[in-house]
């Protein structure tokens, strides 16, 4: 499984292209496993852990592992960094010593934007920056997932040597994905995403603190169940990548939580007075925010597709439906039960990549059992 020598335009034969994948985790992995798709494209993988680059080999996400990293950055058409972003600013920062080839383009998976440009302002090969918006709590090699950027935004932040030319050369490349590509300056994408993603992930890790500080009642963990796990999911991710985007984006997230601590002022001072309508207009005004914001698929950062099943608590019942669901071919990318109480039906929430899917899985479910499917 050593890096073999790649085929190369020989009298009108096809070129293929050599992609160098460096860090094979959730992102770097489900990159490398999309870009299979492309036809033209000879993968080649590297991490810093060597056991994950043998089972991204075993797993046919990769045609070549790199044993040497220098060699076949030399050999790459495309150098893409999926590391933690701290990992990706060092490497960045050492490829200025690498002989690469002149019109490679490199890229990365990171999370922000505005250190890794910074990082890779003087290197005289192309850098276009980018960030798929999808993801999960979930990371290494194993979760790696073909779909997982189908429908998701996908931002690319050009640098200065990037022309409209190297820009479409990165669309291409990155087509297979089924992403859909949106072309951003790093301030506006980490200005943005310490909204959406990184300044949320601080609210999560916080609220589970906050449970974990309660002391009088010990049962309240278990009490933990819906909604306070929906919303503390993100606190599950991998605490070394977020580590490094809250010191990268640290100024972007600070001014973030200024704004929240001016909010929760705001409600503080609602709770003090605790009169009836204010309290529910501050909802009122929420609901129809959230309500407004644009649903999964047509323009929302994350895609995901909720499939509810309405199913009686006994032994068994996931792994026949999860059953029906593989002999129909059918990706889940997550599962989970809503909590209800014991002697009550239960409802399992099975997540879909793509709307295409969920569609499949509700006409299979419905024609295989008794249970009431419902989207939403
Ligand atoms: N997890 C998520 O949902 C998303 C993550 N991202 C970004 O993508 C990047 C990768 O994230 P994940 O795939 O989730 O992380 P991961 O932890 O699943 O994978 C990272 C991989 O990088 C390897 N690595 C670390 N340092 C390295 C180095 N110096 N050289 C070579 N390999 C090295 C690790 O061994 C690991 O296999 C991060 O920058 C993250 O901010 C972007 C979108 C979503
Ligand atoms: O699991 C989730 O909902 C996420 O938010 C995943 C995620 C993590 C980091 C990103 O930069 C983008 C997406």
């Amino acid at each position: 499984m050593a890096a073999g020598s790649v085929k190369r335009q020989q009298g009108g034969r096809t070129v293929k292209k050599n992609i160098l994948v460096i860090g094979l985790g959730l992102i770097g992995g489900s990159l490398a496993k999309a870009l299979m798709r492309h036809g033209d494209a000879v993968i080649f993988g590297y991490d810093a852990d060597a056991l994950t680059v043998r089972k991204a080999y075993k797993m046919g996400i990769i045609h070549h592992a790199a044993l040497s990293l220098e060699e076949a950055a030399a050999e790459a058409d495309f150098i893409i960094l999926a590391t933690p972003v701290g990992a990706a600013k060092k490497l960045l920062q050492q490829s200025q010593y690498w002989k690469l080839k002149d019109d490679v383009i490199i890229s990365d998976t990171g999370s922000t934007k505005m250190e890794i440009m910074e990082a890779a302002a003087n290197l005289k090969y192309i850098f276009i920056g980018g960030h798929p918006m999808a993801g999960s709590h979930k990371s290494g090699v194993e979760a790696a997932k073909e779909v997982l950027f189908e429908n998701a935004f996908y931002i690319l932040t050009p640098g200065r040597l990037a022309g409209d030319a190297h820009i479409e050369k990165m669309k291409e490349l990155l087509s297979v994905t089924k992403a859909k590509i949106q072309v951003l300056t790093a301030k506006e994408h980490d200005h943005m995403t310490s909204i959406v993603s990184h300044f949320p992930h601080l609210i999560a890790a916080s609220l589970v603190h906050q449970l974990d500080r309660e002391q009088e009642y010990p049962f309240t963990k278990q009490l933990a169940a819906g909604g306070f796990r929906d919303i503390t999911r993100i606190a599950s991710s991998d605490p070394t990548m977020w580590r490094d985007i809250t010191t990268q984006n640290n100024g972007m997230i600070t001014a973030q939580l200024k704004l929240w601590i001016e909010e929760m002022t705001k409600l503080k001072n609602l709770l003090e007075v605790n009169e009836e309508e204010p309290i529910r207009q501050y909802f009122e005004k929420a609901k129809s925010v959230r309500d407004q914001l644009p649903i999964a698929g047509h323009g929302a950062m994350y895609s995901i597709f909720d499939l509810y099943v309405d199913i009686p608590d006994v032994p068994g019942i996931i792994s026949e439906l999860t059953g029906y669901l593989a002999e129909a071919q059918i990706s889940i990318v997550n599962l989970r039960i809503l909590e209800t109480r014991e002697d009550v039906f239960g409802i399992l929430v099975i997540s879909f990549q793509t709307a295409e899917d969920r569609e499949k899985a509700k006409q299979c479910i419905t024609e295989r059992t008794v249970y009431d499917v419902y989207i939403s």
